[in-house]
């Protein structure tokens, strides 16, 4: 699989280091509190799994699963949801763990929903941000890194489903994408 990558652009050992600095930001941040720390289904999992472990205060933790892109590299512009959460919204401080944000059409998509839902506090933590592919106007919290205009793969980010299981951000090589830009 690592033979299929063309370039790292960010290594397991940065990503492990920035969820320890993002982690001990959000112990301070919501001391005393009991947030709800909601993950993005599916490519949020290594990240907040990460994350959660360097957050020294209690919390609860729920899923949702929203897709938009399926197998394509562009997303579709809708935003379904998958798996709903299980917790009630109302009146919760909210985490948002996401990968990335690119078209910033699944988090302003969220972002409508919790506050709907009467959430006390929204706070959007993303992995990546990439703000050259940006549609929707939608400004994260905390960022670990910003990444060029490309499709990026690795830690929770797939292709067609592959790759999601890298320890790290990196670029294909063009000849596995088949022609795709
Ligand atoms: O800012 P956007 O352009 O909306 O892109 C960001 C979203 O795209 C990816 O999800 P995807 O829909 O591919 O689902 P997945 O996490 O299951 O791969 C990623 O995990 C984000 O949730
Ligand atoms: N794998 C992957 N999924 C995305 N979803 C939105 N942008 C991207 C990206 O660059 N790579």
């Amino acid at each position: 699989m690592h033979n299929e990558i063309k370039e790292i652009l960010i290594s397991e050992e940065q990503i492990q280091a920035k969820c320890r600095e993002l982690g001990e930001q959000l112990t301070k941040e919501y001391e005393g509190k009991f947030p709800l720390a909601i993950g993005v289904l599916k490519g949020a999992l290594p990240f907040m799994s990460d994350i959660l472990r360097s957050i020294d205060t209690h919390l609860e933790m729920d899923f949702m699963d929203v897709s938009s892109y399926g197998n394509e590299m562009r997303s579709s512009g809708e935003v379904k949801i998958v798996k709903d959460l299980d917790t009630k919204v109302e009146g919760r401080d909210i985490i948002i763990m996401e990968d990335i944000i690119d078209s910033g059409l699944t988090l302003s998509y969220l972002v409508d929903l919790f506050k709907y839902r009467q959430a006390n506090s929204i706070k959007i933590v993303t992995l990546l941000d990439k703000p050259e592919g940006r549609t929707a106007e939608i400004k994260a919290d905390k960022v670990g890194f910003e990444v060029p205009n490309e499709f990026v793969v690795g830690y929770g980010l797939d292709y067609q489903e592959k790759y999601r299981n890298l320890p790290y951000i990196g670029i294909l090589k063009p000849e596995i994408y088949g022609g795709e830009e």
